[in-house]
């Protein structure tokens, strides 16, 4: 999911409202091509080094407490109050807890039992004390939880994660109207991690609709999160930003919409997304100087620095997919964050310089790396360039020159496209090498491992480590 889809289905569905009760529709992302380029969640692979047991004991210790205190949704037939999301809820109404939804058509994914019901259960997520965070809540279909937990090292926990030191703070932002925002405490190069976080509450992208009394309510299983959350929990939630104070939704609806961030879970599971205490203060930016990335085994995001941040640089991130047109980029922004207009620098360019902007972001969404590569054969251009003998190498120095190109055009627009990354920088390795440039290729293989790590996250780089190592071996 991309920040703003979940805005943007909200409102498709508000108009047709009555079409979602007959077929309720699921938010997705399905095409995951944007994840290389926003704080978009790639489906992630994500095993890392974590402490076997701990983390999964104190879950353990949570669910069961869980089953003693009742975490778990409260299953109740009635659902009395709130109509069609658009109240403002400060106060909201004494919770309603429910396990069955009405018949959904087409919602598979929530499980519908014999009777037409879909069930779904309220899971607090554990408390790490050794972190300092308190429990967070997730609404889950039936069966998920269980599917998660089965997992083996779910939930894991990175021990480096333990030595690891906040190197941010959250503060007005530098960016006129924007509210607060997160900045840099120290230097930080490109690949280095800025943060890493636990979601407080989450949910689906989309949720079943209850009926109320004059409709549906999309909010009722938002509500009833909240109501799980411990005090400051809820304290944290109320304190992030409502980009859309007067309405058309209530207020609980708006603070999540803005501050949503994508989580993947299992393929074929629905789409969710969460808040974060800090993760979601960081702004946008359509030149960011920064990725988020989820983890599943681990349950939680990163913010990892694609750029080079100085201490005090205020970290942004993108809302959007970044291959946008500017036009396209401002009308997501406006209509779902009330950004309006993006004055980041790309979009501030003069008419000449930004339609050339459009048009590389344009030309780098549309790359596709040749069938031989595709057919895994990566080593047949460089066979054909050494059959030539020409004594110039022409060919390799083409070889440079055009991937070089590639690489400088995402570092220019500050757009990074993963299969760019992972082709071009692979076949730079290779060309440098045959030229006897092992520098030159060691350089392109330190940067297309920090730009991975950025934009997917740890354990999901194309073996950058084992080819460094390779061409240190190289005498
Ligand atoms: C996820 S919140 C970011 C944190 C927020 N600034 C705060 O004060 O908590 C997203 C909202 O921040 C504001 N924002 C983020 N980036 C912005 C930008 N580049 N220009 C103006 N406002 C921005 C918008 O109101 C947007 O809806």
């Amino acid at each position: 999911m991309r920040r703003g889809f979940l805005n943007r289905e909200y409102q498709k569905d508000k108009a047709s409202e009555e079409t979602s009760k007959q077929n309720p529709k699921r938010t997705s992302d399905p095409d995951g091509k944007a994840t290389s380029l926003g704080p978009v969640a790639v489906p992630s692979n994500d095993i890392g080094i974590t402490t076997r047991g701990f983390l999964k004991k104190e879950y353990q210790k949570q669910s069961n407490d869980a089953q003693i205190s009742a975490p778990v949704a409260i299953i109740s037939t009635a659902y009395p109050t709130q109509t069609g999301g658009a109240k403002v809820l400060p106060n909201p109404p004494k919770p309603i807890y429910t396990s069955r939804t009405p018949p959904l058509p087409g919602f598979t994914s929530w499980d519908i039992d014999s009777t037409g019901h879909a069930s779904v259960r309220i899971v607090t997520f554990p408390t790490l004390p050794v972190l300092g965070i308190s429990p967070g809540v997730c609404l889950f279909p039936a069966g998920l939880s269980e599917a998660l937990e089965s997992m083996p090292n779910f939930p894991g926990l990175d021990p480096s994660f333990m030595r690891f030191h906040d190197v941010h703070e959250i503060r007005k932002s530098s960016i006129p109207n924007a509210g607060m925002g997160m900045f840099a405490t120290e230097n930080m190069d490109v690949g280095d991690m800025i943060i890493k976080e636990y979601p407080f509450l989450a949910q689906p992208q989309a949720t079943p609709y209850m009926p109320g009394p004059n409709g549906t309510d999309p909010e009722m299983f938002l509500l009833a999160l909240f109501r799980q959350l411990p005090k400051d929990g809820q304290d944290i939630f109320w304190s992030l930003h409502n980009c859309r104070p007067n309405g058309p939704y209530s207020k609980m609806k708006g603070v999540f919409d803005t501050n949503a961030l994508p989580m993947d879970l299992r393929p074929g599971d629905p789409l969710f997304a969460g808040l974060a205490k800090d993760i979601s203060r960081i702004n946008h930016s359509c030149t960011p100087n920064a990725q988020v990335t989820w983890s599943l085994l681990e349950w939680s995001w990163r913010v990892w620095a694609l750029q080079p941040i100085k201490k005090g640089d205020e970290i942004t991130i993108s809302y959007i997919p970044l291959d946008l047109s500017r036009f396209a980029r401002q009308d997501i922004l406006r209509d779902n964050y009330a950004i309006s207009p993006c004055i980041c620098p790309s979009c501030l360019l003069p008419p000449a310089q930004g339609k050339q902007s459009d048009e590389n972001r344009k030309r780098l969404n549309e790359f596709a790396p040749p069938q031989w590569y595709v057919d895994r054969r990566p080593d047949i251009e460089l066979q054909e360039a050494a059959r030539s003998l020409d004594p110039e190498r022409r060919r390799l120095k083409e070889i440079i020159k055009e991937s070089t190109m590639w690489m400088d055009l995402m570092d220019h627009e500050k757009c990074w496209v993963t299969t760019v990354i992972e082709f071009h920088s692979q076949r730079l390795v290779k060309a440098w090498l045959a030229m006897g440039g092992r520098s030159m290729a060691m350089k392109t293989v330190k940067k297309a491992q920090a730009l991975e790590r950025a934009c997917l996250g740890l354990g999901s780089g194309s073996g950058w480590a084992a080819i460094s190592r390779k061409i240190e071996g190289v005498r």
